[in-house]
């Protein structure tokens, strides 16, 4: 890491600092016990089904648009599940996204499809807090290095969640496939300048052949999940379109 800090390198600070506090609010062990009883639902086979698989994100906000509007995320999420989603994603960033653990537990109450914690993991004690309340957790590879990421991704497994590695460029693509993870998530956009670029997926995805593949960020229309479909997309991950428009949801599911 070189040059000043970017929104991910602040985030990832904020999210550490959470993470200490709920080490210090929790006994690991317990945590890790109710993870492991905590009954999830199967992310990666939602992914898989035949057809594109959506990804519906509930987010208020975002450090990339600002604010979207506010969300009664049970409501949202009944909605995307009527519209065919077949996941949810939930942030439970708080400052810059403005979700919560609160907004993620209301969501998944409400709905019979598995749900996605999305927040920025950088402790192990917030792999075990997902397990104890979603089906499957967001590892960023960019956080991590090869060692702690294959560690993550098997603590993740190991109390039954799925863990989707995310990855922008093909170091990351590479770090993924090294650390043992079968269900990759490409991001469409930089997090480090926000600039979004579906050619990202296309250029990454015969480099994953084989892991099952979310196409992440900037779908704003039937034509981009047709497009993503056809370069090996087994999903799409859409937050701020399908948050505009949720009947986009129905449309991108609808794609064979
Ligand atoms: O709103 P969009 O462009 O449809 O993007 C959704 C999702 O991919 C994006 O929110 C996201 C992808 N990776 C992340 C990591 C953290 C927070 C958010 C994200």
């Amino acid at each position: 890491m070189s040059g000043r800090p970017t929104v991910l390198d602040d985030l990832a600070a904020a999210a550490a600092e959470r993470a200490a506090a709920l080490k210090k609010a929790r006994d690991l062990d317990e945590l890790y016990q109710e993870a492991l009883l905590y009954e999830k639902r199967d992310f990666a086979a939602a992914l898989r089904a035949p057809g594109l698989s959506v990804v519906s994100e509930i987010k208020r906000a975002s450090p990339s648009v600002g604010f979207i509007g506010e969300v009664d995320p049970a409501d949202w999420a009944a909605g995307y599940e009527r519209q065919g989603a077949s996941c949810l994603s939930v942030l439970t960033e708080p400052d810059r996204f403005k979700g919560s653990l609160q907004d993620l537990d209301a969501a998944r109450d409400r709905v019979a499809i598995p749900v996605l914690r999305k927040d920025f993991t950088v402790d192990e004690a917030q792999v075990l807090e997902a397990g104890t309340r979603a089906d499957a957790v967001l590892l960023i590879a960019a956080l991590f290095d090869a060692a702690s990421l294959a560690r993550y991704v098997s603590l993740a497994v190991e109390v039954g969640l799925t863990p989707l590695v995310e990855v922008h460029d093909e170091a990351e693509a590479d770090l993924a496939l090294e650390s043992g993870a079968s269900v990759v998530g490409v991001n469409n956009r930089d997090l480090r300048d926000f600039t979004v670029d579906l050619a990202t997926f296309e250029s990454l995805a015969p480099r994953l052949a084989g892991a099952t593949l979310v196409a992440e960020s900037g779908v704003k229309t039937p034509g981009d999940g047709r497009r993503l479909r056809d370069a090996g997309a087994d999903a799409v991950l859409v937050g701020e379109a399908a948050m505009r428009d949720p009947a986009l949801v129905a449309k991108l599911s609808a794609l064979p």
